[in-house]
């Protein structure tokens, strides 16, 4: 029989085990949510931070806002193999959609004034697999970390204060590097005759599981042929575009892929700086521009070209670059294929990313 002097088992043990799962669950999502550590830097805070100085312009990337898309192909010649068992490697020619682009978060800016033009691809592989990439002409980028690249925004934006960007130059002596290739480097008429870099470095993995540290490079073909001031400053607001599509409708345009492999102790972490010349260098392929499209009608609008989307053969490295540009990327993916219709086209297809 059971004994009905003894007292009920008491509920509070229950409902404080209750009470400390939702307290952790609030914790968690505040914490998630940023309010428990304003000062984090979120990708939303970082991609804000790109805004032009009449706000960010809705529909459009909140970086590298002007671009045109392109076509082509990817003529591997099988060298790449030797270091990277990604399929893109195997000799054989593989479909590409890129798109040129400048460095400015405004998609009105003047081609003269964008010190920084780019390169995107994405390359499919037959499997369905696909390698993704956005590179720039600069040769190493101005600042070593993604804290700093966020830091630096404000500081350019800081309207404030007078010196804000020596505060910043002087916290972050790496930008003078930057800042002297900036005014010095030649300004060429063509994203044809710019070689792109990836900056960012990768780990690259054979098919005999051997791992190796690189940065890419897409070489020109085009031999470049640099403006003068006067020149540049004679060039309408949009010469690049009109440019290079006059150029490829009249021949496919090149660039070779150049893989440099790391030596032990190069600064792998730190985009802003450049490895020494002599690194080991292998030629892979052959980037062929075969068509260009108007952002608005072409098939890249709708791409992110996320560098962490890597085929198997291709991983991140201790580089902190790449994953806190794909969180970043992503938030202006989102918001920018959200504000569909402040954008001058609507894909037939919807958005990918
Ligand atoms: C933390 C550092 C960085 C941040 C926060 C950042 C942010 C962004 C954002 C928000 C976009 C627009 C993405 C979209 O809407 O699809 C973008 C595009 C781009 N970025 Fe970055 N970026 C960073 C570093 C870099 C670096 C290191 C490179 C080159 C080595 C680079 C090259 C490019 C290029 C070429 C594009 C154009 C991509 C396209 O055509 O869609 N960025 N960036």
């Amino acid at each position: 029989m059971p004994d009905k002097s003894a007292s009920p088992r008491s509920p509070l043990p229950a409902l404080i085990l209750i009470a400390a799962i939702v307290v952790v669950l609030v914790a968690a999502f505040a914490y998630t949510a940023g309010w428990l550590t304003p000062n984090r830097l979120t990708p939303a805070k970082i991609v804000g931070s790109l805004a032009p100085p009449g706000g960010a312009v809705p529909g459009f990337r909140r970086n590298h806002a002007k671009g045109i898309c392109f076509s082509g192909d990817f003529e591997s010649n099988g060298s790449g193999a030797a270091i990277s068992k990604a399929k893109m490697f195997m000799p054989g020619t593989y479909p590409v959609t890129g798109r040129f682009n400048l460095a400015t978060p405004d998609p009105k800016a003047s081609d003269a004034m964008a010190r920084v033009r780019g390169l995107s691809l994405r390359i499919t592989m037959p499997d369905g697999s696909e390698w993704r990439s956005a590179m720039i002409d600069a040769p190493f980028f101005p600042v070593a970390t993604p804290q700093a690249f966020y830091e630096l925004q404000r500081a350019l934006a800081n309207k404030n204060d007078p010196e804000s960007m020596q505060k910043f130059a002087a916290a972050h002596p790496e930008i003078a590097a930057f800042g002297a290739w900036a005014g010095s480097a030649p300004w060429t008429g063509s994203y044809a005759e710019e070689r792109y870099n990836s900056l960012n470095s990768f780990v690259f993995t054979n098919a005999d599981g051997q791992d190796q540290t690189v940065r890419w490079s897409f070489v020109p073909a085009a031999k470049p042929e640099n403006l003068t001031p006067d020149e540049l400053k004679q060039k309408g607001a949009n010469f690049l575009d009109a440019e290079i599509t006059k150029r490829v409708q009249s021949a496919p345009q090149r660039w070779a892929m150049a893989v440099t492999v790391a030596n032990p102790g190069d600064a792998t972490a730190d985009p802003s700086k450049a490895w020494p010349e002599d690194r080991h260098t292998i030629e892979v392929g052959t980037l062929v521009v075969k068509s260009i499209e108007p952002e608005p009608d072409g098939p890249c609008r709708d791409l992110n070209f996320d560098p962490t989307v890597l085929p198997a053969g291709m991983r991140v490295s201790d580089d902190p670059f790449p994953a806190a540009r794909s969180a970043a990327y992503s938030v202006s993916f989102n918001r920018r294929t959200a504000e569909d219709k402040d954008y001058p086209h609507t894909p037939s297809q919807g958005a990918q990313q």
